[in-house]
């Protein structure tokens, strides 16, 4: 049996708007635009996960909110889960530190804007529609 392995997304939403992140590394990745996360360690559940991670990635201390239904295949092992998740009071701005080299906050509006990876596409329509009930890729 092949083992599979979660990466957690955090779709983390910052007065209404959506944070995305660039991959700086590995090289068939960067200039990409996903969700800052990463793998569940063992012994870790996946919103623990998740909190270390974006503490790591992004220096903020953030809380999940709720799972994103459904499972997206990434490369395998690899499935990513993705959970909406919020900024704690008196957490730092989020900063690029780790992995990516920029950030953006997208609006409903601009949410297209930014060159998600091919495989983040259906999670992100997903929060979309959860986020501003739409969620349908345009242009
Ligand atoms: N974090 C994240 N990873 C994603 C997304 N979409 C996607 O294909 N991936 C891939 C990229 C990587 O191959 C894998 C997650 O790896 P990662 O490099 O972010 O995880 P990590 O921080 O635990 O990495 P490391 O300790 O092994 O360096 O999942 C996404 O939206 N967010």
């Amino acid at each position: 049996m092949t083992e599979r392995i979660v990466v957690v997304g955090a779709a983390v939403l910052i007065d209404g708007r959506l944070l995305a992140a660039r991959r700086s590394a590995p090289v068939e990745l960067a200039g990409r635009w996903e969700l800052p996360g990463g793998k569940v360690e063992p012994g870790e559940s996946p919103e623990q996960a998740l909190v270390r991670e974006l503490r790591e990635e992004l220096g903020v201390e953030a809380e999940p909110v709720e799972r994103v239904p459904g499972e997206f295949p990434l490369k395998a092992p690899y499935v990513l889960h993705v959970w909406t998740a919020r900024l704690l009071p008196g957490s730092p701005e989020p900063a690029a530190l780790q992995d990516h080299d920029e950030l953006r906050r997208l609006s409903p509006d601009e949410v297209w804007d930014v060159d998600w990876l091919d495989q983040d596409v259906a999670a992100v329509v997903k929060v979309a529609r959860g986020a501003w009930g739409s969620g349908t890729p345009v242009g």
